[in-house]
């Protein structure tokens, strides 16, 4: 079972030093905090939180990292980083899961968000997923009943979906995810200001997917978790299909007016919403394995 403070007798300093790194990280880089809170969906919604996320392709192992649907994620390095200052500590002792959770919770404090309690003991997975990937993961043009039903299944109520969500308040949208809503012609959906200002940004209706084009996801607050997102989405500026959606669709929109309006409640929604995410399904007991190295399975 997990439990708060897993560590404490095993490594009492296991969640102080993942804190440390996350903000030294934070400090020099600070779109790493992103990417925590990004992994965590990542890695939650597919299966468990395993860190099949972090396999990379090896042997039998196709990473999840290579799908489509992982496209734009970046700063996987430093989860080694982060990793290697917990080994040294404690070697063999704290899970790939369990950073991919602290890390999650911490970044979401550097970025303005609130401190989530969150407990500890998930266990390393053996497998990545990546064929059963896109089942999990709804893709940026998919149908909000598609999206509520992929969250459900993982135990997220509406509410928490709606909240988050809220996530996109912070980072960013490569153009090869927004051009089609903006070319041949722009969606009538969108607001025609906003779409002028993407049209800046991404002025090539097929950009390269490799080229480093993007839109940041809340130009008011970029790099803060706050309730900017619903005002955005509500005044038509979401850069995602899904997020148009979530601010139209009658079972979500009271709940985008409501966070709308309230940054303390966004804040609690959030953490709870952040809990149930981070909780789905772990491996427990003598189920997987504590990985050396979060990139390998111990064994191959
Ligand atoms: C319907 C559900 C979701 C869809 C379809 C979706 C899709 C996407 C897409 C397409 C991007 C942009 C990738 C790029 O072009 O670089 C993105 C970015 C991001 N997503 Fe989501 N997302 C969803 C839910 C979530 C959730 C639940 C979280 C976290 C709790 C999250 C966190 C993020 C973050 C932090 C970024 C910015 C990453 C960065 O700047 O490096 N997303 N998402
Ligand atoms: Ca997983
Ligand atoms: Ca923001």
């Amino acid at each position: 079972q997990l439990q708060l403070n897993y560590y404490s007798s095993s490594c009492p300093k296991a969640e102080e030093i993942v804190s440390e790194q996350v903000k030294q990280l934070y400090n020099k880089h600070g779109n790493t905090a992103i990417s925590w809170v990004r992994n965590l969906f990542h890695d939650c919604i597919v299966k468990s939180c395993d860190a099949s996320l972090l396999l990379d392709t090896h042997g039998d192992i196709i990473s999840e990292k290579t799908s489509g649907r992982s496209f734009g994620m970046r700063n996987f390095k430093y989860v080694n980083t982060i990793k290697a200052a917990v080994e040294q500590e404690c070697p063999l002792t704290v899970s790939c899961a369990d950073i991919v959770a602290l890390s999650a919770r911490d970044g979401i404090v550097m970025l303005g968000g609130p401190s989530i309690e969150m407990k500890t003991g998930r266990r390393d997975g053996r497998e990545s997923y990546v064929a059963v990937l896109e089942e999990n993961i709804p893709n940026h043009n998919d149908s909000m009943d598609l999206v509520l039903s992929r969250f459900e299944s993982i135990g997220l109520d509406v509410e928490a979906t709606v909240a988050l969500l809220g996530a996109h308040s912070v980072g960013r949208v490569h153009c090869m995810n927004i051009v089609q809503r903006l070319y041949p012609s722009v969606d009538p959906t969108l607001d025609p200001k906003h779409a002028e200002y993407l049209k800046k940004r991404c002025p090539d209706p097929n950009p390269d997917p490799k080229a480093v084009q993007y839109s940041r996801n809340d130009l008011g607050t970029p790099m803060i978790i706050d309730n900017n997102y619903y005002k955005n989405i509500l005044q038509h500026k979401g850069l995602l299909m899904v997020d148009e959606e979530l601010a139209t669709d009658p079972r979500t929109k009271p709940y985008v007016e409501n966070l709308a309006a309230d940054n303390d409640y966004f804040h609690q929604q959030f953490s709870r919403a952040i809990l149930l995410l981070s909780e789905n399904n772990p491996l427990t007991s003598d189920q997987g394995e504590i990985r050396k190295d979060c990139r390998f399975v111990n064994s191959i």
